[in-house]
């Protein structure tokens, strides 16, 4: 018999995380059920990324405690293996082709290869053969979309996906959040465009201060 699912995808008791003798975090609370949309807002330097990373299980909190799927933060193995992390550039091997990127990630998950069809989904087939390094910004973000459609993880980090993306790239982005969601996955997403992220969000979230209201 398969173990029970959880109540929750993600819990968050009191986190606080510091920098030298600076609070980024202070006192951050949170509980979020399976299949909820999150948008993360606040200004620069308010503490998403650290949040996002904190979660992800690539920061210890300084205080406090999390759950990912029922799985303490600090067993960052298993919180790694629920969570997909898409940061600025992360994820990608620069000295592959965008196609062997994505090749390379599906069997990393096991999974046959199908750049081609990745590719496509995201706008990207032009770019198949080009290496990630040379790629704009704007396309690398695509890629990194297209890695996001093989992962199997259950937990969506996302941090400021609709940044150094055109009109298409948006609309490519909150498409595939919306499937992604459909397919029950819970979603959180860092912003500072909040009418685009109402668009997918069920609820949101700003960072002020280093906690969140
Ligand atoms: N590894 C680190 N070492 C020292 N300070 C850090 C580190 N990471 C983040 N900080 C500091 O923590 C604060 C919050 O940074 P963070 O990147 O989490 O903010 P953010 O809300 O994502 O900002 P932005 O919207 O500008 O991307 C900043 O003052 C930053 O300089």
């Amino acid at each position: 018999m398969s173990a029970p699912a959880p109540d929750f995808a993600l819990q968050l008791a009191h986190v606080a995380r510091k920098f030298g003798p600076q609070f980024v975090l202070r006192d951050v609370s949170l509980d979020v059920r399976p299949g909820e949309v999150l948008a993360l807002y606040g200004g620069n330097g308010a503490g998403k990324t650290t949040l996002l990373r904190v979660v992800a299980g690539l920061l210890s909190p300084s205080r406090g405690e999390g759950r990912v799927f029922g799985y303490d933060l600090k067993d960052k193995r298993s919180v790694r293996e629920l969570v997909f992390f898409m940061t600025e550039g992360g994820g990608l091997y620069a000295d592959l082709t965008a196609a062997e990127n994505l090749d390379f990630t599906a069997r990393m998950y096991g999974l046959a290869p199908h750049s081609a069809e990745l590719l496509g989904r995201v706008g990207l087939t032009a770019a198949a053969g080009k290496r990630a390094r040379d790629l704009s910004s704007g396309m690398r973000k695509r890629l990194q979309l297209a890695r996001m459609l093989l992962a199997p993880s259950p937990l969506l980090l996302l941090d400021e996906p609709f940044a150094n993306l055109d009109a298409g790239g948006k609309e490519a982005v909150l498409t595939h959040l919306r499937a992604a969601q459909g397919e029950g996955k819970t979603i959180l997403f860092s912003s500072h465009e909040p009418e685009l992220a109402a668009q997918v969000a069920t609820r949101t979230l700003t960072l002020n201060d280093g906690v969140l209201a």
